[in-house]
């Protein structure tokens, strides 16, 4: 069966010539949470912005359903293939704006919304946190906001990038819960989160802080780890 969402050979070469990473593969089937750990400055949000289409990188090629990032062209791409940051980005006027922007400039006609405030809901928000300024609202408020939005934009597969660093266990437990069924590949540090979302796991390791000489490492460059529940 062919993966929905595929990535092959995805390699990233700094400016002094070391890699952040190299020959990342990844492929999710629907429903697949594909969780993506390692230390530090290994290049996990780097990884995921180049699978969004945001961030340039040195070789390498994805597809999803079958479809280069060209032939959906690059907008459409990164509704489909969506980053969710771990800090939503200074936004002018409140969540529902940005909703409703992102809503308005989507280049797929006909696409099928959610409401945001509806799956807030889930999440101990209220109507009122979606109407209010992002800069009034505390981290965890923000987070959940940001994330709600991304996943009324209904994409096809969602990068995540920690996206419950800000939130308390319970709000934590209730994100997870909504996640679940979705599409995505996960940023987490938590081996006890990760344990409790992930149907895959791939660990990135840190190549360009390595000693060795590169072709003294193992060239596979990410691990993946199957779980099965
Ligand atoms: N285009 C680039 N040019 C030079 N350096 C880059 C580029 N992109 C990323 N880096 C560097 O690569 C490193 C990896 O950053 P990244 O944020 O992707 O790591 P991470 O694994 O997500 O880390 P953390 O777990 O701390 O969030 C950083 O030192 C960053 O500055």
């Amino acid at each position: 069966m062919t993966a929905m969402f595929q990535a092959e050979g995805i390699s990233m070469k700094l400016k002094d010539d070391r890699w952040l990473f190299k020959d990342v593969n990844v492929a999710l089937n629907k429903g697949d949470i594909l969780v993506l750990r390692g230390p530090s400055g290994a290049g996990k949000t780097t990884l995921l912005k180049c699978l969004a289409e945001l961030t340039p990188y040195t070789s390498g090629h994805s597809n999803l359903h079958g479809k280069s990032p060209m032939h959906l062209g690059i907008p459409t791409w990164r509704s489909r293939v969506m980053y969710v940051p771990q800090r939503p980005a200074i936004h002018p006027g409140t969540p529902m704006d940005l909703f409703n922007m992102a809503k308005k400039y989507a280049s797929q006609k006909g696409k099928y919304f959610d409401d945001p405030i509806k799956i807030g809901k889930d999440w101990n928000l209220s109507a009122a946190h979606f109407n209010e300024n992002w800069n009034y609202l505390s981290g965890g408020e923000m987070q959940r906001a940001a994330l709600a939005v991304a996943l009324a934009l209904n994409p096809e597969v969602l990068l995540l990038d920690e996206p419950t660093s800000a939130l308390d266990p319970e709000s934590t437990l209730l994100v997870e819960n909504t996640l679940k069924g979705r599409t995505c590949i996960w940023i987490t540090h938590s081996p006890q989160q990760e344990e409790r979302v992930a149907t895959r796991s791939l660990v990135l390791p840190r190549l360009a802080f390595n000693t060795k000489d590169e072709d003294e490492l193992d060239d596979s460059g990410a691990t993946e780890i199957s779980i099965s529940f």
